[in-house]
């Protein structure tokens, strides 16, 4: 079985637990990064990247060609925009298709929950794969970082994939 966990973070969170769970499942980790950089701090971020998710933006990747065809399973990772999944994963989405993969979903947010976000990839995704599990974590960096750490840990081990 082999295991890719792609994601996108544009301050670290994301990251922190695409990490930890690419370690934990022996995957291999793809960050998506994109040609134009995203503001990262200050009313510019939220200005900047509220937009692209609101116009459906898909920002070019600068990754070289992702192959996904030697994996069996496949963790999406974002930070949660406007509600839904950041546009470079609108991108990836857009730009790779899946189809009979096992997937599972990872979101960061701030409070705001995941539940429309999760709903709006399991969409995009269509019904080709299976879908084995969805996980949020709530600014894992700035709060209980180690408790975050354990949760990602825990979560990666439930995971039931072929
Ligand atoms: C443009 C933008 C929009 C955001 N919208 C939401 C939101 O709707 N709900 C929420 O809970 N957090 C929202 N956040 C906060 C991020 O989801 C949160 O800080 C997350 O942990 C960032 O992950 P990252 O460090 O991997 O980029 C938003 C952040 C940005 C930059």
């Amino acid at each position: 079985m082999k295991t890719l966990v792609v994601y996108y973070s544009l301050e670290g969170n994301t990251k922190y637990i695409s990490e930890i769970i690419a370690n934990e499942l022996n995957a291999d980790l793809i960050e998506l990064h994109t040609k134009k950089q995203f503001p990262s701090s200050g009313f510019k971020k939220y200005f900047w990247g509220g937009k692209s998710v609101l116009f459906k933006e898909q920002p070019e990747l600068t990754n070289e060609n992702i192959n996904l065809q030697p994996y069996d399973s496949i963790i999406l990772g974002t930070p949660i925009w406007a509600g839904t999944y950041a546009a470079p994963l609108n991108t990836f989405l857009k730009q790779y298709k899946m189809i009979g993969k096992d997937i599972a979903l990872i979101a960061c947010h701030a409070g705001g929950g995941a539940d429309k976000c999760f709903s709006a990839m399991r969409k995009a995704l269509g019904s080709d794969n299976n879908m084995v599990g969805q996980i949020d974590f709530i600014e894992p960096l700035k709060r209980d970082k180690d408790g975050n750490f354990k949760k990602a840990v825990k979560w990666s081990n439930s995971l039931k994939m072929s």
